[in-house]
Parts: structure tokens; C-alpha cells; sequence
């Protein structure tokens, strides 16, 4: 069943993990495993690398951690780092995984001291669960409640100390409660151009192809500031470059390996195209409402604006005006519109 926040993964340009991605292991991994290994983020890097010290000097756990920002820039991976970094172990859930509040406390109840329990799509969570989560991040307590009616009694599970790291793509959707338990939370931008290229350029090594520096950057250019998106095109490119090339991954074979999968020079694909048409032509260049444009177009408003937006944002082609999105001069210019919604010729 495909439910709202799923992404359609048939996009070559989807940000989300697509089955052969998740269940990649006959493939060199290509996610860092140090925080001077991670490319970007620099900010975040800073203050963790600060919290991280810290609490160790102290012996102690580190504190809850929200990572929040668009899909595919690195959550995941950073959280694995963390642990990493802490010396402790990482239990990967996510939120719609974890049904039942007795679900929950078998993860909890199986942590070691300073572990870190790392629950993707945390927005996700029901009001069931968190409720039994609120007095585990606060106290490392679970109160269990025992019987029916009268006779039901509470009894108090003490935990060891551990830490939650919780990732969403929509920080807005928690709950106030739940955001209040978090003393870290970081937003992971969008990547640029060259962190990109590096990223590129990193994983070129990891996987043994050979990559020219502007093979690179024209991978890093279409990737939509997004690292699973440039790792995922790097492997295809690398099928081009070894069946048209010999192997060596060149701008020119970058540049028709890219076209052919219909990413246009920006990293556009042809939902953010109709997206932004719809925009120009159909509402005369905006504003116009999200839910309405959803509608006009026939997507997910999530989708819209979870994966789309964020880049269009980025790239100056797009502004949020309290009345609605509206297309900018960069957007006519890129499409080949004039402003008056006619096409150059
Ligand atoms: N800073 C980085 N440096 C190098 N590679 C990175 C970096 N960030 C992410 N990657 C690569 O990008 C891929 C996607 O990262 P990851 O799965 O952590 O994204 P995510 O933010 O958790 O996405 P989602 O929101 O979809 O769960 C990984 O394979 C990793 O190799
Ligand atoms: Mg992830």
C-alpha cells in the first residue's frame, strides 16, 4: 500500500531509497563511517563533534538527537557515524515500523548502557508509542501497565541510559511534546556543487571506476544537492562509460548517460518541469496555493513539497509568498518561457 510520504520511486531522480538501494550489499557501501569522512554539513559537523567530546569526557550517554531536512542528504549515515564516534552499538527502526507500544519496549529493553536507537520517519511514531517513549527519553523508564479495569496496576522497567536519534523529513509534524525531548536537533542542508563532486569523486574510488574532476561536477550539477541521487547516477554513468567508453567516467559520457535518463542540466526531471509549468501557464506565474497545484498536477502535495521544492527553492526558481508558490525569472528563463507564458521559438 502505498501511503502519503511514499515517494514514487520510479523517478531516476526519487531522493528516497529504492529496493536495490536498501538491499545493496553485493556493492561496496558507500556511506562514510567517520565524521571527518562525511562530506558537508559543516555546521552540524562542528557542534556534533562538540557534543560527541563532551560527553564522553563525562562518561556520560549523549543527548537526543532530531535530524531533520529533505530525503537522501544523509540522516542516516550520520547517524551511524555518531555511534561510530561514541563507541556504542546503533538499532535502526523507524517509526511506522514500531506498531505497538510493546514493540518499543522490546527495542528499549534489549539497548546496552549508551547505545543509540536511531527511529527514521519519527513523525511517523503513533500517539500510542510516543506516550511510552516520553518517560524513556526523560527518566530511562518504562511504566507498563498490568491488568484491567480495577485490579490494573503500573510498574515502573528502568532502562539503561542510551540514546534516541530520531530522522524526519518534516520537523513541522512532530509533535511539541516529543520535539521538546530532543536537546540536539540539526537541519542537513541541501549539498553544493563541489560537496557533491567530492562526494562523487569519493565514491568513484570506492567503487574502482576512474572519474575525471569535471565527469564529476556534471554528475554533482544534476544531483539536485542530493548524495543518494549523485551516488545512485555515478553507478549509471558507470554502465555507460564501460559499454560506450573504456570505463573512465568523462563529462561528455556523464552529459549523454545523464540526457538519456531525462535529467535535464539543473537535475530538473519532468514532474519539477510540470510542476513549474503548471505554475507559469496554468496561474500565469503564480501565486497559487499548494493543494491546488497538487491537485492541477496530480501529485502528492508531500511529494511536492518534500522533494521538489526544496530544490526548485535552491535554485532561485521558486518562492513561497504567504499566498502561494510563484515561479520566478529563473524558472521562465530555464523553461524557455517569456514571461507572458509564450515559448521562445
Ligand atoms: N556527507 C556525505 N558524504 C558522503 N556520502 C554521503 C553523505 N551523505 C550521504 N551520503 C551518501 O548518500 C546516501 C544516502 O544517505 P542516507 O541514506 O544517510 O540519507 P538519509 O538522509 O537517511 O535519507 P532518507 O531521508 O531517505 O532516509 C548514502 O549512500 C551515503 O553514502
Ligand atoms: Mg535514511
Amino acid at each position: 500500500m502505498i501511503e502519503k510520504g511514499d515517494f514514487d520511486i520510479d523517478r531516476i531522480v526519487t531522493p528516497k531509497e529504492t529496493q536495490a538501494e536498501t538491499t545493496d550489499d553485493f556493492e561496496v557501501s558507500l556511506r562514510p563511517k567517520t565524521l571527518d569522512e562525511y562530506i558537508g554539513q559543516e555546521k552540524v559537523k562542528e557542534n556534533l563533534k562538540i557534543y560527541i567530546q563532551a560527553a564522553k569526557n563525562r562518561g556520560d550517554s549523549l543527548d537526543h538527537v532530531l535530524l531533520y531536512g529533505p530525503p537522501g542528504l544523509g540522516k542516516t549515515t550520520l547517524s551511524a557515524i555518531i555511534a561510530h564516534e561514541m563507541g556504542v552499538n546503533i538499532r535502526i527502526t523507524s517509526g511506522p515500523a514500531i506498531e505497538k507500544p510493546g514493540d518499543l519496549a522490546a527495542l528499549l529493553t534489549n539497548l546496552e548502557k549508551g547505545d543509540v536507537l536511531f527511529i527514521d520517519e519519527i513523525h511517523r511514531l503513533s500517539r500510542q508509542v510516543e506516550e511510552v517513549l516520553y518517560p524513556a527519553l526523560e527518566d530511562y523508564a518504562l511504566d507498563i501497565i498490568m491488568g484491567k479495569g480495577p485490579a490494573a496496576r503500573s510498574i515502573r522497567i528502568e532502562l539503561n541510559k542510551f540514546t534516541l536519534i530520531g530522522a524526519t523529513t518534516r520537523a513541522g509534524s512532530l509533535s511539541a511534546p516529543l520535539r521538546d525531548r530532543f536537546g540536539v536537533i540539526q537541519r542537513l542542508e541541501l549539498y553544493n556543487t563541489e560537496q557533491l563532486s567530492d562526494i562523487v569523486k569519493r565514491s568513484a574510488v570506492l567503487l574502482g571506476v576512474a572519474c575525471d574532476d569535471d565527469g564529476a561536477e556534471e554528475i554533482a550539477k544534476r544531483s539536485r544537492g542530493t548524495p543518494r541521487i549523485a551516488n545512485r547516477f555515478l553507478r549509471r554513468v558507470r554502465d555507460f562509460a564501460e559499454v560506450m567508453g573504456n570505463g573512465r567516467i568523462t563529462a561528455d559520457i556523464a552529459k549523454i548517460a545523464l540526457n538519456r535518463m531525462d535529467v535535464d542540466k539543473l537535475g530538473l526531471d519532468s514532474l519539477d518541469k510540470r510542476l513549474l509549468t503548471m505554475i507559469i501557464k496554468g496561474y500565469d506565474g503564480g501565486p497559487v496555493g499548494l493543494e491546488t497545484l497538487a491537485a492541477a498536477i496530480g501529485e502528492e502535495s508531500v511529494t511536492i513539497e518534500d522533494v521538489c521544492e526544496p530544490y526548485l527553492m535552491q535554485l532561485g526558481f521558486l518562492s513561497k509568498t504567504p499566498r502561494g508558490r510563484v515561479a520566478t525569472q529563473l524558472a521562465y528563463d530555464h523553461l524557455g518561457f517569456l514571461k507572458d507564458g509564450q515559448t521562445h521559438l
